[in-house]
């Protein structure tokens, strides 16, 4: 079969456009975050799979860190186990954790790990307890109404954030060029699970591993303003007031919160995209075509 001139010079442009990317990251950390909601069809799965094992492929470091708060969801309603969230975070009792725990460290993770492997990956799942990778403490949430005069500490179970990240055992894993493949599941000092937030967990990774990006792929085009408008390049002082006016809530507040707080630590970009876009993940990476909300750290970033 030949191909028609156009579509060659298409196909050259996109693997001239490439060339400069693959340069540049080669070597480089990249944080993958798979959100839950961005895992809706098996094709886009598929994709996402396909583009991290040629990231592994091109030399650079990708490392997944997943969700699965809609998978959760529905066993906790087979259960018929109620479930609600405070500021984006799961409320989570002691038969919530252990759904959590077969969801999350369970079907999600290993769905991943066989997709990684079966485009040619050599990927390894792993929960926070395994080899002690994610060491949590229990989050401590405070809540204030306009009634109270002072904010007060609500406690929703089981729920953790990270206190530090075993950097050890993602450097054997990389050095041997196997694909991490992360559950947000900590655990504590005596040896009690937490659901973590996986926005929380893939932030805290990207900051120990000084990676180059981290990528947060959810069910949204990016950052959106009350119009409904895509922003990008924000500083701080403009999401605490997105925050204070309500524009940002729910589930974008953890993604927002570990996106600023990984560039302040020092991680190049990160990057709130649309995984529902078939292979967001390399257009990202991959193209001239800047999708979603970037966030760099404020003193370079341009203001909106
Ligand atoms: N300002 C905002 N811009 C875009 N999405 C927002 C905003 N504030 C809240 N959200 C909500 O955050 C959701 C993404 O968070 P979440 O559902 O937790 O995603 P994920 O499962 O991918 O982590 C969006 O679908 C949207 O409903
Ligand atoms: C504490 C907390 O909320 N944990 C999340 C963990 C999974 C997650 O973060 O999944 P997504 O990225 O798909 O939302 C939960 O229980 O849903």
């Amino acid at each position: 079969m030949s191909l028609s001139r156009d579509a060659a010079g298409d196909i050259a442009r996109v693997l001239t456009e490439a060339l400069p990317y693959i340069q540049r990251f080669t070597n480089k950390t990249i944080v993958v975050k798979f959100g839950g909601n961005a895992m809706i069809d098996d094709e886009l799965k598929e994709h996402f799979a396909r583009d991290i094992v040629l990231m592994k492929l091109v030399g650079m470091n990708p490392i997944v860190v997943h969700g699965g708060g809609p998978q959760i969801g529905d066993l906790l309603k087979r259960l018929q186990i109620e479930s609600s969230f405070v500021d984006g975070m799961r409320v989570t009792d002691s038969a919530t954790m252990d759904v959590v725990e077969m969801v999350l460290g369970g079907s999600v993770n290993k769905e991943i790990v066989s997709l990684l492997n079966h485009n040619g990956g050599k990927a390894i799942g792993l929960t926070g307890k395994d080899g002690q990778l994610i060491r949590a403490r229990k989050l401590k949430v405070t809540q204030k109404t306009p009634e109270m005069s002072t904010p007060e500490i609500i406690d929703i179970g089981h729920v953790g954030e990270v206190a530090s990240i075993n950097k050890e055992v993602l450097d054997m894993l990389v050095n041997s060029d196997f694909i991490p493949v992360i559950a947000p599941i900590g655990v504590g000092p005596d040896g009690a699970s937490y659901n973590i937030n996986a926005d929380l967990v893939a932030g805290k990774v990207a900051e120990v591993l000084c990676a180059e990006k981290l990528m947060l792929l959810t069910n949204i085009e990016g950052l959106k303003n009350k119009d409904g408008k895509v922003l990008t390049g924000l500083s701080t002082a403009q999401v605490d007031a997105l925050i204070d006016d309500g524009t940002i809530y729910g589930g974008m507040l953890p993604k927002i919160g570990c996106a600023l707080s990984a560039v302040n630590a020092g991680v190049n970009s990160a990057h709130i995209i649309d995984g529902r876009v078939p292979h967001a993940v390399l257009l990202e990476i991959f193209t001239d075509t800047g999708v979603g909300t970037l966030i760099t750290n404020t003193s370079r970033a341009p203001a909106e």
